[in-house]
């Protein structure tokens, strides 16, 4: 689908014509529906609807232990909520997280929520699953056997019905805040103060000394799992202050060369952005003191190390019953996964050239 940019363009010239594409008129429609309560209340209409309860999104289970992601259109819904006895009202209460190519716009809906300042009762959930068809699976349970659209998806979903319930109140006032149509912000009514969602950076570090790569565990991750370094920002910080600041308080040593390498939106336990960096440590400082307080440990590994628990299957089947647990790496969904493949692939092209 193409548009004419007419809302930019005003002239008739032939020249300042040109078509949008449909990235361009897609990103440009979910505008239009985060700024007018309206055009959303239309697009509720036509738009399919993602359920959750209490934070856990509806799945259904498919073959081969994946999961399918049901969405309900606003006759089903309206009908769910019927068999509730519910007004159709609290459909206003959904966020809007994409749409399609068509125009189609998605929105999520938490039917399960116990917040005090909420107007409406959470949903029963077993009630709610036997006329679904499907269950409301905690995410993080999930999150492997769901496919890679689904679940950025849902985590968006989840992440901006997070916010809105733990952000009912104005901080300023203590009234209760309104959100818009979209789901983009709350208002506080009293003294007009927005409140938009909100994600904490957090930067994930890849450290090498040039042969090997530094990776920690903390105790709460499964046995064998190592990942690069990861911290929260700090207020006033840059990204590559974050990084030196997380390096030394973690394992005690300085980096350089930082770089930057990719992002990623991580829900959990709440909704930061990950920024992955690429770093070397300073030569003649390779010795870690881990930090007991914040990680269990850390230590060096080899390209081979490395590269043979990359081709480790099975990420959860494999939990180990033994003493001897082999090295393990986030999977394929965590940008940890993506930051130790590129390292191992980029000294793997420059042991072959050399
Ligand atoms: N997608 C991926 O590949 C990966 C993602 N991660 C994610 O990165 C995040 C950060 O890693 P982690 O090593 O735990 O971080 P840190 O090294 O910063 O250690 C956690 C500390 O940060 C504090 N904290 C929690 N939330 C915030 C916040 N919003 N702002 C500032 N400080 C905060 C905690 O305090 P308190 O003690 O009070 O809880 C705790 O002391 C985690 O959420 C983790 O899930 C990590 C590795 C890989
Ligand atoms: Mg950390």
């Amino acid at each position: 689908m193409s548009l004419y940019c007419g809302a930019v363009c005003r002239r008739k010239s032939f020249w300042c014509c040109r078509l949008l594409s449909t990235y361009v008129t897609k990103t440009r429609y979910l505008f239009e529906l985060k700024e007018d309560d309206e055009a959303c209340r239309k697009a509720q209409q036509t738009g399919v609807f993602y359920l959750f309860h209490d934070l856990a999104p509806l799945l259904r289970q498919a073959s081969g232990h994946r999961y399918l992601v049901p969405r309900l259109s606003r006759a089903e819904l309206e009908g769910l909520l019927g068999k509730f006895r519910q007004d159709s009202q609290r459909i206003e209460d959904s966020v809007l997280i994409g749409c399609s190519n068509q125009h189609e716009a998605w929105f999520a809906l938490d039917l399960g929520l116990k917040s005090t300042s909420s107007i409406h009762a959470p949903l029963p959930k077993s009630e709610m699953e036997a006329e679904l068809r499907g269950s409301f699976i905690a995410l993080r349970q999930a999150v492997f056997q769901l496919n890679l659209m689904d679940s950025s998806l849902l985590f968006t979903a989840q992440a901006l019905l997070r916010w809105h319930d733990s952000h009912q109140f104005c901080s300023r006032s203590g009234q209760p805040t309104k959100k818009n149509m979209a789901g983009s912000k709350r208002v506080c009514p009293s003294n007009k103060i927005i409140y938009y969602p909100q994600m904490a950076p957090v930067v994930i570090t890849l450290v090498t000394d040039g042969a090997r790569c530094l990776l920690a565990r903390q105790s709460s991750f499964p046995k064998g799992l190592y990942s690069a370094l990861a911290g929260f920002c700090d207020i006033g910080e840059s990204v590559e202050e974050a990084v030196q600041r997380e390096v030394a308080e973690e394992v005690g040593l300085e980096v350089e060369n930082l770089r930057y390498s990719a992002s990623q939106h991580w829900p959990f336990p709440n909704s930061s952005l990950m920024i992955a960096c690429h770093a070397t440590v300073k030569p003649g400082q390779t010795e870690i003191q881990v930090n007991r307080r914040e990680l269990e440990a850390a230590a060096w590994f080899s390209l081979d190390e490395v590269a043979t628990a990359l081709k480790r299957k099975g990420f959860f089947s494999q939990q180990q019953q033994s003493d001897t647990v082999p090295l393990m790496l986030p999977p394929k969904l965590a940008i940890a996964h993506h930051m130790i493949k590129s390292w191992v692939e980029t000294q793997t092209c420059s042991s072959l050239a050399a």
